[in-house]
């Protein structure tokens, strides 16, 4: 099953395409980190997930075709948008007693366990409480529902660094425990290692990277050597972008490629990271890394 399955998706303000072309199938029981520039169309793709938005072209389903916003996709999949939004004014125990009234699924003694676990106390006011309590707080709305899949709008964006690694602490507790799916989007690169196992990369609108991160990994090799050795290189290599310094060259190649003749031109081959696959693919918008025969495009010629 799909947790997410778009196709052809568009979206536009007036005459602004924040997503356009978007076709995309994130398969359950994953760890999605959505990552991009601002304004690359996350939140977009989100709240389109949530149905709170309308595509203005072509489709997309969540949980194996259930349609965005309608009653079945309202119970299963919950969503935290960005600031962690909750009403200010209520104490924490009204707070669970609304979540109570206003969901069918509502796990109530869990919700209160997981608030006395934060230490929080129940009469407190929720506009009295720090972000990162807030934070845990919108987190425990959002699980206490039972949801199959999680959506979080830059959960991470407020918090510190304590706060950032106890939220996400309590997120891959509910992974491991309930078996849902989660999707986050993120501008924090460094984080996405540790929790995230599936990685979408928007660029200007469009889906630039899809897949796994282990595979995605495993497929590519960062290419360093000599900035006048450059030349030297092989024309078949297939490379994603390039960092040139005065001394030393990077290169994101394929790691399909064969290692060996950039190896004849002095470049070594050392494995890449998360954050600095990213980052290349951003470097470089036409590139992509999608599933599929065709799903990978790199320049054939090293890019300035
Ligand atoms: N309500 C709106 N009206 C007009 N334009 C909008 C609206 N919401 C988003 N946009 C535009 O759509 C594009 C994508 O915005 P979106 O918020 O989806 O990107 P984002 O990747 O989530 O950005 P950020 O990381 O800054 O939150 C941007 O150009 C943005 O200005």
């Amino acid at each position: 099953m799909n947790i997410i399955e778009a196709s052809g998706l568009g979206r536009r303000y007036r005459r602004v395409w924040a997503l356009r072309d978007c076709t995309l199938a994130i398969p359950a029981g994953h760890v999605v980190a959505l990552v991009g520039p601002s304004g690359s169309g996350k939140t977009t793709l989100l709240e389109l997930a949530v149905g709170l938005r309308v595509p203005s072209a072509g489709r997309l389903s969540v949980l194996g075709g259930v349609a965005p916003g309608s009653i079945p996709a309202l119970s299963r999949v919950a969503f935290v948008a960005q600031d962690a939004p909750l009403y200010r004014q209520l104490s924490v125990a009204d707070t669970l007693r609304l979540a109570g009234h206003l969901n069918d699924r509502w796990d109530h003694q869990w919700a209160r366990q997981r608030v006395a676990e934060l230490a929080v106390p129940f009469s407190a006011k929720l506009g009295a409480l720090s972000s990162g309590t807030q934070a845990q707080l919108a987190l425990t709305v959002a699980l206490g529902r039972r949801p199959e899949l999680l959506i979080l709008d830059e959960p991470l964006a407020r918090l510190d660094p304590l706060a950032r690694h106890e939220f996400l602490a309590a997120v891959l507790e509910a992974v491991a425990t309930d078996g849902l799916s989660v999707v986050f989007s993120s501008h924090l690169l460094a984080e996405l290692d540790r929790v995230a196992d599936y990685l979408v990369v928007l660029s200007e609108g469009h889906v630039q990277v899809a897949g796994e991160i282990d595979s995605l990994v495993a497929g590519h090799r960062m290419l360093v050597g000599r900035t006048d050795h450059v030349d030297l290189l092989p024309a078949g290599l297939s490379i994603v972008s390039a960092q040139r310094a005065d001394q030393q060259t990077r290169l994101l190649a394929r790691c399909g490629d064969d290692p060996r003749p950039a190896a004849a031109a002095g470049f070594r081959a050392e494995p890449v990271g998360v954050e600095e696959l990213v980052l290349a693919y951003l470097r470089q918008p036409d590139a992509t890394a999608l599933p599929g025969p065709s799903g990978t495009t790199g320049s054939r010629e090293v890019p300035a």
